[in-house]
């Protein structure tokens, strides 16, 4: 096991990264501080992993509640049943909320845990490769509106991480490369050699050979533990992470919540990126192509998808939470490894590379 800790003064917390972790009861231990315990699952991962988590806290009070599976009910009427488990449990505020899933079950537990009895602790155990690689770290939560991804939430930091890299053995081929989207990104924002290095090892990756799975795990929290650290609330360089997002996130609203999955709009998103990045002069027009090779070497689109007309996609774009006094605001990349936060765009431009 690897551990990193997420440097947030009083809110510091670690990130617990290897084999058969799940049913470690101290890694649970110093982190309830009381006897009730929530585990918020799903209908999938609860035949799979909810066994071993329960017998692990079996000295605690615990209690579990069982959402349906997918994006598309990542929504306020589906969160609310968290409350209804909570209140018929009588859970106190000193209770602890488990969020065993991917990175809908850790987003929706995680906002729950924010407002219950306003804010109680919770824990991620992520059990896919994108919940272990990104959402189970920072802090972020929420909920999606038809209007807008995420649009609903608040920041609220668990107070552990337990990466079991056990549980990617059942995870589909599909999900797997939606997580290495992910993994890509923090490559091409800041580190280029980690970009050389996931190039090479992409069939691995992809065969989930062991160690290169837990190296790209370890390197890609590394990353978004110290942009996490350096700016917690997104009000300068966390805006990074959000590298392929503002595109990403207009086609996963725009197809319908679950049509596409999250990594896979990523991927089309951060090829738009570069793109766009190429025509302000900044990527060359080989360093696209490498772009498009080890976003398709991934197992992800490329490109928009071709029932979204670019209108519409500029109109959802609109909405994005990084518009500041109207204006849209982009991550782009200066070079493959290092990005920027920029309004500095041509519409046109814009407009080209979406059409
Ligand atoms: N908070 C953040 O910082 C952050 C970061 C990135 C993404 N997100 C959010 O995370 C969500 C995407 O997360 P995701 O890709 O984990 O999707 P997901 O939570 O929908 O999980 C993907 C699928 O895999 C199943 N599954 C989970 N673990 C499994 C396992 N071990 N074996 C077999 N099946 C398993 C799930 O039931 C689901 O069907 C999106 O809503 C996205 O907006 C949040
Ligand atoms: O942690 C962050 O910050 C991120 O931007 C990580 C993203 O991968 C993630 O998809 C996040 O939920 C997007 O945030 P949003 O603020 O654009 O909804
Ligand atoms: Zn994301």
């Amino acid at each position: 096991m690897r551990t990193l800790t997420v440097e947030l003064g009083a809110r510091s917390y670690p990130i617990h990264i290897g084999s058969a972790l799940l049913g470690d009861v101290e890694l649970y231990r110093p982190h309830l501080r009381g006897p009730q315990v929530m585990i918020v699952t799903n209908e999938t991962v609860a035949p799979l992993y909810l066994g071993p988590v329960k017998q692990a806290l079996g000295s605690h009070q615990v209690r579990e509640v069982i959402l349906p599976d997918g994006e598309v009910y990542k929504t306020l009427e589906v969160w609310s049943r968290i409350f209804d488990a909570l209140l018929a449990e009588r859970f106190a505020r000193d209770c602890t909320l488990i969020a065993l899933g991917g990175g809908v079950i850790g987003d929706m537990t995680g906002f729950a845990a924010a407002c219950y009895q306003r804010g109680v602790d919770f824990i991620q155990v992520p059990t896919t490769l994108l919940a272990q690689v990104d959402s189970s770290v920072g802090g972020k939560t929420g909920l999606n509106h038809p209007a807008g991804k995420n649009m609903i939430g608040a920041f609220h930091q668990p107070r552990a991480v337990i990466a079991d890299t056990d549980t990617l053995n059942t995870l589909p081929e599909r999900e797997l490369s939606s997580g290495l989207a992910e993994v890509l990104k923090y490559g091409f924002i800041r580190d280029a050699a980690f970009l050389d290095w996931l190039e090479s090892h992409l069939s691995k990756l992809r065969s989930r050979d062991p160690e290169a799975l837990a190296y790209a795990i370890w390197r890609s929290c590394e990353i978004k533990s110290q942009l996490v650290a350096e700016d917690e609330r997104e009000s300068g360089s966390r805006a990074l992470l959000n590298l392929g997002h503002t595109f990403g996130h207009a086609i996963e609203t725009g197809v319908g919540y679950g049509e596409w999955l999250h990594g896979e709009a990523v991927g089309a998103g951060i090829c738009l990126a570069a793109a766009l990045s190429a025509r302000l002069g900044w990527l060359t027009e080989s360093e696209v192509e490498r772009t498009h090779r080890l976003i398709a070497g991934a197992g992800l689109p490329t490109r928009r998808p071709p029932q979204l007309a670019p209108e519409r996609m500029l109109e959802l774009m609109a909405v994005d939470k990084k518009v500041l006094a109207g204006h849209l605001r982009l991550v782009l990349l200066k070079r493959l490894g290092e990005a920027v936060v920029t309004s500095d765009f041509d519409h046109d431009a814009l407009a080209h590379v979406l059409a």
